[in-house]
């Protein structure tokens, strides 16, 4: 994608789990730019390394060989508090399970973050947060109140009021029905038009991907190369062709 800064660089990156003979390489050295106000989505076979380049680039997961920089910080040598700082300031993450706290209410779980990092946010900015993802009425509701759509936008604005420069989803429609689904990919495909989020989102669904700017392909922990301008019948193609040859 012809754009200018990577929010996201990943150079000749590996990580590997497991010992020995069980020794699986997850990533094997992956060179990844990811442009800043660019919506991409990451696909590949399952075991592809999708989950594992995510969590490395976020700096949820540490890395073997390689580098990783995240918002213009390089994450090689940061300590655990360093890297908590960075993440807290810049990273926001959700997940095809929603994460939520089932005996809270919408308002509490959106704010909950903040307080845990000793910060009590704005009952105004956690409002804004939840109304410009279109839970005005259910604030006070809770999670169990809430169907799964609605649940997965309280992750969202969750994941958003910190107004982080990189947005990661893994799988984030992975347990919503098509519906839903819609809903929340029309959710981040707006954010990136209006806001210039940069979003990077792991996902199996060829039309959830079609929302994106692009496609990147991994394939046994590796670059598998790029679609731009997605539709779901290229998407789902290139899926299919790339799980058979795997
Ligand atoms: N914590 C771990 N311990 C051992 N092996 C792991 C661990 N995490 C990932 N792996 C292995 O690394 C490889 C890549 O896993 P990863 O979850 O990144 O793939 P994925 O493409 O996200 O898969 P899926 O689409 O099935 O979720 C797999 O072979 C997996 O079994």
């Amino acid at each position: 994608m012809d754009t200018g800064t990577a929010m996201v660089r990943l150079e000749s990156v590996s990580r590997g789990f497991g010992k020995r003979d069980n020794r699986v390489i997850a990533l094997d050295e992956v060179t990844l730019d990811f442009p800043e106000g660019v919506f991409t989505a990451v696909m590949g076979p399952s075991g592809s390394g999708k989950s594992t380049m995510l969590q490395c680039a976020a700096g949820i997961d540490r890395v073997d060989s390689g580098e990783v920089t995240l918002a213009g910080t390089r994450l090689r040598g940061l300590g655990e508090a360093a890297l908590t700082r960075l993440r807290r300031q810049h990273v926001g993450f959700v997940f095809q399970t929603f994460n939520l706290i089932p005996s809270l209410t919408a308002r509490q779980n959106v704010a909950l973050p903040l307080m845990l990092a000793g910060k009590k946010p704005a009952r105004k900015a956690v409002d804004a947060a939840l109304d410009r993802l279109g839970l005005g009425e259910r604030k006070q509701h809770r999670p169990g109140e809430l169907s799964g759509g609605q649940q997965q936008r309280v992750a969202l604005a969750r994941a958003l009021l910190t107004g982080p420069k990189v947005l990661f989803a893994d799988e984030p429609t992975g347990a919503l029905d098509s519906k839903s689904s819609r809903q929340v990919m029309q959710l981040l495909r707006e954010l990136v038009d209006t806001t210039g989020q940069t979003i990077i989102m792991v996902t199996h669904d060829p039309v959830a991907a079609s929302y994106a700017d692009q496609i990147v392909f991994l394939a046994d922990g590796r670059p598998a190369g790029v679609l731009e301008s997605p539709t779901p019948e290229l998407a789902a193609a290139r899926i299919t062709k790339l799980e058979q040859s795997w």
